[in-house]
C-alpha cells in the first residue's frame, strides 16, 4: 500500500511529508503485522486486562453505539448520564442569574487536565457563563486562593474522582466544605457538593451525597479518557450543551475515520507507527509536541499525562513478559514561546528528537497578518529540523558577509543545523469546538495504537497507584512519629522533617 503523505479527517489534515522513507516504511510494517482492535473499543472485550475490564471511553462520545449488548448498555447510560447532567447544569446556571456561578473544581490528572485544557482553550471563543476555581495539587496556598476568590453563596464545590479515593482531592474538598459551611451554614454547603465519580458508593459514604448530587462515570473508562463522561460536567457549565455536543461531534467524526480506516491509512494509526518506529527502530528517546497559539496553553500537561502515563510500562499487556522499549518521555509547549526554551535541542543536540506541530489555518482573531507570522514561525521550524543547513552553506552566506574564511569556517560549525529531524505537521482547520473534539479524539486513538504495538496495556497506571499507597504509609509514620516499617531512606528524610516542618 502506498504511504499516505497527507490525511484529511474530521477537519484536520495531517502532514506526513516530513518523514523519510525508512521511517515511514518500517511504521507501515508495523502497522501491518498489528491485529487492529480498534473494533474492541465499542465491544465487550477486556482490553485492559491488568484491571480486567473493557475500554469503553469511545462509548461516552454523544452517538456512539456498542457492537454487543453490554457496551450498547453502556453507551446507553453514559449519555443518559450527559442529559441528566446538562440538565441539571442548565437549571444551575439558570437560578444563579446575571449574578452567576463559582464552580470549585477539584480533581487532579485525568480528572483536571483535559479539562483545564479545553476550558482554555474555548475561553478564547467564547466568555465561560461561569467562574472556575482549579484546585488539584494539595498546596494550601492554592485552595486558599481559589476559595479567597470565590463568594461562598454562590459557589458549588464539584469533586471530580473517578475512584473517589485521590487523597488530593479528598482533602481538598474537605476544606472547601469546611469554607461554605462557614459561609453559608453546614446543611445548605452540603447540598451544593457535586460528585463526578465511578464510585458512587464511596462518594455516598464519605459525604452522604444523595443521588441527584452524583453523576456517575463508569470504571471502564480510564482517568485519562474520561473528560466525554461526567467527569467533563465543568465544560457544560462553562460553555453550554451546544458547544459540548460540537466537541463530542469532532470526537466522534475522528472515531469514526479511526473505526473504519485500516491502521497504515488512518491518522492515529500512522502517528502511533512513526512514533513506535522512531522509538524501537531509531532509538529516540524523546517526543516533542509544539501547539501553536496561546489557546493551547493548557494542552502541554493533558497530552503529557495521556502519552506517558498510558506508554510508560516495561511489562507486556498479559504480564509475562518484560517489555524493553515502550513510549517516549514527552515535551511539550506553545509556540513561539516555546522555540526559545528547549527548541534549541530538537536543531542540534547530538540525539535527534521527533518533533510533532498542531496548527490552526484560520486565526480566531481580527490580527490575520500576525497570524500568517505566527503559522511560519510553526513552518520554518519544521522546515529548519527537516532540511537543515550544513556548514558550508554557511561558510559560503558568512564569506559573502565579508567574514575569513578561517573566522567563517569556524562559525559555520556552531550554525550548522543537521537537517533530518521528522516531523508531523497538524492542522486544525479552525479553533473550534468541534475541532478541539477531534484533535483530543485523535491523541487518545493513536496513544492506545502505540501502547499495542509496544505490547504494553495503555489503560492501567500501577506506577502511580504505588507512590499514593506510600504517601499514606508515610504521612501516618509522620503524625504518629513512627519510621517502622519505612524504607531506611524515608526514615532519614522524616528526621530532618521531623526538626524543620514547624
Ligand atoms: O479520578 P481519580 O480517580 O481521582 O484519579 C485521578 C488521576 O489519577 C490517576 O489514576 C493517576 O495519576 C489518573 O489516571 C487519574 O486521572
Amino acid at each position: 500500500m502506498p504511504t499516505p503523505k497527507t490525511i484529511d479527517t474530521a477537519g484536520l489534515r495531517l502532514e506526513f511529508t516530513r518523514h523519510g522513507e525508512q521511517a515511514l516504511a518500517t511504521a507501515l510494517k508495523t502497522l501491518a503485522a498489528l491485529p487492529n482492535k480498534a473494533q474492541d473499543l465499542v465491544s465487550k472485550t477486556v482490553l485492559n486486562g491488568s484491571e480486567n475490564r473493557p475500554a469503553w471511553h469511545v462509548l461516552s462520545r454523544l452517538g456512539a453505539k456498542g457492537f454487543d449488548a453490554p457496551s450498547q448498555a453502556a453507551a446507553d447510560f453514559l449519555q443518559a448520564e450527559f442529559t441528566r447532567m446538562a440538565d441539571w447544569v442548565d437549571q444551575r446556571v439558570e437560578q444563579a442569574g446575571a449574578e452567576g456561578l463559582d464552580i470549585i473544581h477539584l480533581g487532579a490528572g485525568g480528572s483536571e487536565t483535559p479539562m483545564l485544557a479545553l476550558h482554555t482553550a474555548l475561553s478564547v471563543l467564547q466568555t465561560p457563563r461561569c467562574r472556575v476555581h482549579w484546585v488539584a495539587n494539595l498546596d494550601g496556598a492554592t485552595i486558599d486562593a481559589a476559595l479567597a476568590a470565590a463568594k461562598p453563596e454562590r459557589s458549588w464545590i464539584i469533586i471530580n474522582s473517578k475512584s473517589f479515593r485521590t487523597q488530593e482531592v479528598m482533602r481538598n474538598a474537605d476544606i472547601a466544605l469546611r469554607w461554605l459551611g462557614d459561609g453559608i451554614g453546614t446543611d445548605k454547603a452540603r447540598q451544593r457538593l457535586v460528585a463526578l465519580t465511578a464510585n458512587a458508593e464511596l462518594a455516598l459514604q464519605r459525604f452522604g451525597l444523595p443521588a441527584n448530587q452524583i453523576f456517575r462515570s463508569l470504571p471502564e473508562i480510564g482517568g485519562r479518557f474520561s473528560l466525554w463522561s461526567a467527569h467533563g460536567m465543568v465544560l457544560l457549565l462553562a460553555f453550554g450543551r451546544e458547544t459540548v455536543t460540537q466537541l463530542h461531534a469532532g470526537a466522534h467524526d475522528m472515531d469514526q475515520h479511526f473505526l473504519s480506516t485500516p491502521l497504515e491509512s488512518s491518522a492515529p494509526g500512522l502517528m502511533a507507527g512513526l512514533s513506535h518506529a522512531y522509538r524501537v527502530r531509531f532509538g529516540l528517546p524523546l517526543l516533542s509536541i509544539g501547539l501553536y497559539g496561546d489557546a493551547f496553553s493548557r494542552m502541554p500537561l493533558y497530552l503529557q499525562q495521556l502519552l506517558m502515563e498510558s506508554l510508560g510500562k516495561s511489562t507486556s499487556a498479559d504480564g509475562m513478559q518484560p517489555v524493553h522499549v515502550s513510549g517516549p518521555a514527552v515535551i511539550s509547549g506553545v509556540g513561539t514561546p516555546v522555540q526559545h526554551t528547549y527548541f534549541q535541542l530538537l536543531h542540534q543536540a547530538a540525539v535527534p528528537v521527533f518533533h510533532e506541530i498542531v496548527a490552526v489555518a484560520h486565526p480566531w482573531h481580527r490580527h490575520l497578518r500576525e497570524h500568517m507570522a505566527l503559522l511560519a514561525n510553526a513552518l520554518g521550524q519544521a522546515d529548519a529540523l527537516w532540511n537543515g543547513k550544513d556548514a558550508s552553506s554557511w561558510q559560503t552566506e558568512l564569506m559573502a558577509q565579508g567574514m575569513s574564511p578561517e573566522a567563517a569556517a569556524r562559525a559555520a560549525h556552531h550554525r550548522a543545523c543537521p537537517g533530518g529531524r521528522p516531523s508531523t505537521f497538524i492542522w486544525m482547520e479552525r479553533l473550534s469546538a468541534y475541532h478541539l473534539g477531534a484533535l483530543l479524539a485523535l491523541y487518545e486513538h493513536r496513544t492506545v495504537v502505540e501502547g499495542w504495538l509496544y505490547g504494553i496495556n495503555p489503560f492501567d497506571q500501577w506506577g502511580v497507584e504505588l507512590g499514593k499507597t506510600l504517601a499514606t504509609k508515610i504521612e501516618n509514620a509522620l503524625l504518629s512519629q513512627n519510621a517502622q516499617g519505612l524504607s531506611p531512606e524515608t526514615a532519614a528524610s522524616l528526621d530532618y522533617l521531623r526538626t524543620h516542618s514547624n
